[in-house]
């Protein structure tokens, strides 16, 4: 495809190749564009309209809601809710599946999203974004039940994310590769700017939040020691880190440069009853599908995401994705350590 490609245009070109496609696909997907088109301006202007700052209500997480949080999901569910491609949809600020209202058709797929990633930079000028994830509904499924959502991220027919930086893009696989497309403003256009995107196998760069170091299990604990040793340690390389506490930003600088980021379990959120703070549905499933299409690797340290039975809507898992060579490097430190803990 050459430059200067719209992602409508690559969508329907790459549609042609799916037997009996019916065009719904490519449709929801433009809905979706326009739904992130809409959070990137919002995005944008918020200092200039009042609504950056907290909402000062809370989500099923417990977790206060920004204006943007609240903004952006009902921008999405407005977006989608009439189109008849979706039999219904669930995102992180909602408790529960959203039917579709009974005066719109009803369609053949479910759209799960984080409309609003990295919500502690928002007010602080840092990218964030949005990510979705789009299953098939079970046939004839008319008012889809949380269990009708939980489905392995194998079953994902498209995951995407919209990064709100510098620059807008859209980054997203239906499972033939990645692609990256940016917003040109002056045509209101996501153009092909970045084709068949790749993580390089191994890489010098980790991302993790190092403040919740004292928590951590000691594989994690090994891995992130050796990286920090550097070349007079077992790695004999130097390493660089990064953490820009938004995961979408983290996963673009993956794709873009390599990388690995981890947000494992660790102690702390162990005593909260918890399971990870990233969530499967909307976060490490779409992310995970991402990332394996573009050559790297996503698991949760013990065993691949995407092959996960999920057992509820807002699950949490640990999450370790990025260059295959470290991700496999970090699994082998927890079987090692299993290991030893099951021989123990
Ligand atoms: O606050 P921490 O521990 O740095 O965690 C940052 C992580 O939490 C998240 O912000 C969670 O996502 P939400 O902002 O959608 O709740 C991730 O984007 C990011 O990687």
């Amino acid at each position: 495809m050459e430059h200067g490609t719209t992602l409508t245009q690559f969508i329907i070109e790459e549609q042609r190749q799916v037997p009996g496609a019916t065009g719904d696909f490519t449709s929801l997907l433009n809905d979706t564009l326009t739904a992130c088109k809409k959070i990137a301006c919002a995005v944008n202007r918020g200092g200039l309209i009042g609504i950056l700052g907290s909402a000062d209500t809370e989500n099923v997480q417990g977790e206060t809601q920004k204006k943007l949080d609240v903004i952006s999901n009902d921008v999405m569910v407005d977006a989608l809710e009439w189109t008849g491609h979706l039999a219904g949809m669930a995102s992180e600020e909602m408790d529960d599946p959203l039917p579709i209202p009974a005066e719109y058709p009803k369609g053949k797929y479910l759209m799960l999203f984080d409309p609003l990633d990295g919500s502690s930079n928002i007010d602080v000028n840092v990218s964030v974004g949005t990510i979705f994830s789009i299953l098939r509904a079970p046939e004839g499924c008319d008012n889809p039940t949380v269990e009708d959502f939980l489905q392995p991220g194998t079953q994902q027919v498209c995951a995407g994310y919209a990064i709100y930086g510098p620059a807008t893009m859209l980054v997203l696989t239906t499972g033939h590769g990645v692609n990256g497309f940016t917003l040109d403003r002056s045509i209101g256009e996501f153009i092909l700017s970045h084709p068949n995107m790749t993580i390089p196998e191994e890489t010098g760069e980790f991302a993790i939040n190092m403040s919740n170091q004292r928590f951590w299990e000691a594989p994690v604990k090994r891995y992130v020691d050796e990286c920090i040793a550097g070349s007079e340690g077992p790695r004999g390389r130097d390493f660089n880190m990064r953490w820009i506490a938004s995961m979408v930003a983290e996963v673009h600088r993956i794709l873009t440069r390599g990388g690995v980021f981890m947000y494992p379990i660790d102690e702390k959120i162990k005593a909260k009853g918890q399971d990870g703070k990233l969530r499967l549905m909307y976060e490490a499933n779409p992310m995970g599908f991402i990332v394996e299409q573009a050559g790297g690797a996503a698991s949760t340290g013990r065993e691949r995401i995407m092959e996960i039975q999920p057992n509820g809507l807002h699950q949490r898992v640990p999450v370790v994705l990025g260059s295959k060579n470290e991700v496999e490097r970090v699994e082998e430190y927890h079987r090692e350590a299993d290991g030893k803990q099951a021989v123990a």
